[in-house]
């Protein structure tokens, strides 16, 4: 999967912008505040529909604007298509060929991205938030099911804790049913995904770190008995609900479910957030990036993009070379931001496009090599 051209109309800084990327090494530098993360994030979109960052439509949309325009040539199998996505405050609107996408799905798989970002590189130390969020969104690269499960997942959570908010336990029953049948899906998709991903994770792992230190990935359940779930997983749910009243009728919040659900890493048995160095944590978040990579250039037969926000300097010479050199042999088309093109370990034969972006605005490239 490549992302071909990219035309930008005040997108957050990027009031005018209109970028040919080249087929593998995209190395845009400039000094902090620049517009080289906005960058990132207009592809992210493109992909998806979504921010990285979180944001509202209209942080999205340059100050000013009425609305932001995305849009970009995208090839898969020799076959390209037109995306264009419209971002108001209302709402977004995205067209794929010129015909309206009214759903997510109608995107999925025409350009799938792996993003890695300094925020992600704190995750093994974080808080659950963190984790999860990177397991949702890695799901749901793979799997086109999941975002539904998701969203109807947050949709009765909602109403249960609007019941539970207003001292009001007339439904409560009924709603912590469908939340556990709810719950269910979601879970048992994550863990298929994780499943999938383990014996990459842990190969990568080894790769990276040079040595045989047992690293293992692990499913933590708030609130839920492993076992139970293991055999009657709704039953598990259920009981996790019954069990945790107290504290919801205290807090005014459901306790028990995949939104407080956690990933713990251990590395020889001991766990990564409070054990592993900083390099090793690292080495985590990076092995877990390439799992990832991996499963989507299986389960697509193509590699997706990888966007590198700032990540350069996070990664220490040897890590930044293991990671250049997995991509290299990937043929993968990649976006690295950097405050100094000193940090990116790309000195080599491979093609590489260097862009200059100041103010919005981005310099003609210098093809390297
Ligand atoms: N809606 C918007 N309209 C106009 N400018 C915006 C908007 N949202 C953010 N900006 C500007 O974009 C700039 C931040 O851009 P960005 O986060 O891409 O920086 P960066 O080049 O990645 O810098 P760093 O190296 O610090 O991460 C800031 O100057 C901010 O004011």
């Amino acid at each position: 999967m490549r992302l071909i051209k990219l035309k930008l109309s005040s997108f957050r800084n990027l009031k005018n912008l209109e970028l040919v990327p080249g087929q593998k090494f995209n190395v845009f530098y400039g000094k902090n505040g620049q517009g080289k993360t906005n960058l990132l994030e207009s592809i992210y979109l493109l992909a998806t529909m979504k921010s990285f960052k979180q944001a509202k439509n209209s942080d999205l949309i340059c100050f000013g604007a009425e609305f932001a325009l995305v849009k970009g040539t995208v090839e898969r199998d020799l076959v390209r298509r037109e995306i264009a996505l419209l971002v108001e405050r209302q709402g977004k609107k995205a067209k794929v060929d010129a015909k309206l996408a009214s759903r997510v799905d109608d995107l999925f798989g025409n350009l799938n991205v792996v993003l890695f970002t300094p925020e992600e590189i704190g995750m093994v130390r974080g808080g659950p938030e963190s984790r999860r969020r990177y397991l949702d969104r890695a799901v749901f690269t793979c799997d086109l099911g999941y975002l539904k499960a998701y969203h109807d997942y947050a949709k009765i959570l909602k109403n249960r804790n609007a019941l539970l908010k207003h001292n009001d336990t007339s439904g409560l029953e009924v709603w912590s049913e469908r939340l556990a049948d709810s719950a269910v899906v979601v879970i048992n998709r994550r863990l298929a995904h994780l499943r999938e991903i383990e014996r990459l994770f842990q190969r990568f792992y080894s790769e990276i770190s040079g040595n045989d230190e047992a690293v293992e990935m692990e499913y933590r359940l708030h609130g839920v008995d492993r076992e139970l779930f293991g055999q009657e997983p709704r039953a598990a749910l259920v009981e996790g609900l019954k069990a945790h009243a107290a504290e919801e009728r205290r807090r005014l919040t459901t306790a028990v479910g995949p939104h407080r659900d956690d990933l713990s890493f251990t590395l020889n048995g001991r766990p990564a957030r409070s054990f592993a160095s900083q390099g090793q944590q690292r080495s985590i978040v990076l092995a877990l990036k390439m799992a990832e990579i991996e499963l989507i250039r299986k389960t697509f037969d193509a590699p997706p993009v990888l966007l590198l926000d700032d990540m350069t300097s996070e990664l220490d010479r040897e890590r930044n070379g293991n990671l250049m050199e997995f991509l290299r042999k990937r043929e993968m088309q990649v976006f690295i931001t950097t405050t100094s093109l000193d940090n990116i370990a790309l000195e080599g034969s491979d093609e590489q496009a260097t862009f200059r972006i100041s103010e919005g605005q981005i310099s003609q490239p210098e093809v390297i090599g």
